[in-house]
């Protein structure tokens, strides 16, 4: 695993923290049928797959502000029509799962650094509830020890309090640590927290190439770190 050892001067981390949607798992088909079932129960028209791939990453407040706006910016939709959809949002992507793949090279990833003791952990915005249940159906239940969502603690990520919170229990330093996300909230978190970010190129980060987010590598396959 050498490309995880030139990013953490020499050493294999001691903790990988992982993003989870547009990381580990493709998750945006059930997301944006969960987002328009909704929509069509509000009488809107369907945002469709491709839009919704460019919402997702801000936590499920944020992408049904999205879906209420119809587009990126969200700040004329009230608190009040917010709340009414999020709760049937999150009622309907409950029963939303059938369509969830797991990236290619994912798995092997995660097989390595456990066999080489490494702690692992997911770092989602994605409400907690839906997290463990979605790991143990695409088969990596089991490898986390910490799993927080957007809703464990009172910030989500671009904060860097999760990594920070993991970091903690881990009991391990921010240069014996690594970030594997796909997205700007993601690389801003891990700056913030002083931990080397890996970006996959393959995400989602509202329609603009993870690059430009200067996260410290960026890899087409977390194959690519073994
Ligand atoms: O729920 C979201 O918006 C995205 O979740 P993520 O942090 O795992 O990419
Ligand atoms: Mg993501």
């Amino acid at each position: 695993m050498k490309p995880l050892r030139e990013l953490c001067a020499g050493e294999l981390p001691r903790l990988v923290m992982f993003d989870l949607d547009g990381t580990l798992v493709d998750s945006v088909p059930d997301l944006a049928t969960a987002v328009d079932r909704m929509l069509a129960e509000l009488g809107r028209e369907p945002a469709g797959v491709e839009q919704v791939r460019r919402w997702v990453g801000n936590g499920a407040r944020v992408l049904v502000r999205r879906a209420l706006a119809g587009g990126i910016e969200h700040g004329a939709v009230s608190d009040a029509e917010t709340e009414v959809a999020l709760a049937r949002f999150l009622d309907i992507y409950a029963d939303c799962h059938e369509l969830i793949t797991l990236y290619p090279g994912v798995h092997e990833l995660l097989e390595a650094l456990s066999t080489a003791a490494v702690e692992l952990a997911v770092v989602t915005n994605k409400p907690e509830r839906f997290v463990a249940p979605l790991l143990e159906q695409v088969g990596l239940g089991g490898y986390f020890r910490w799993i927080i969502g957007g809703d464990t603690l009172p910030q989500q990520k671009p904060d860097p309090a999760a990594l920070l919170q993991v970091m903690h229990l881990a009991g391990v330093s921010n240069l014996q640590s690594l970030f594997v996300g796909d997205s700007r909230s993601d690389v801003l978190a891990a700056r913030a927290a002083g931990v080397p970010c890996v970006a996959v190129s393959y995400g989602y980060n509202h329609g603009r190439p993870v690059a430009e987010e200067e996260p410290d590598r960026v890899v087409d396959s977390l194959a690519e770190l073994l």
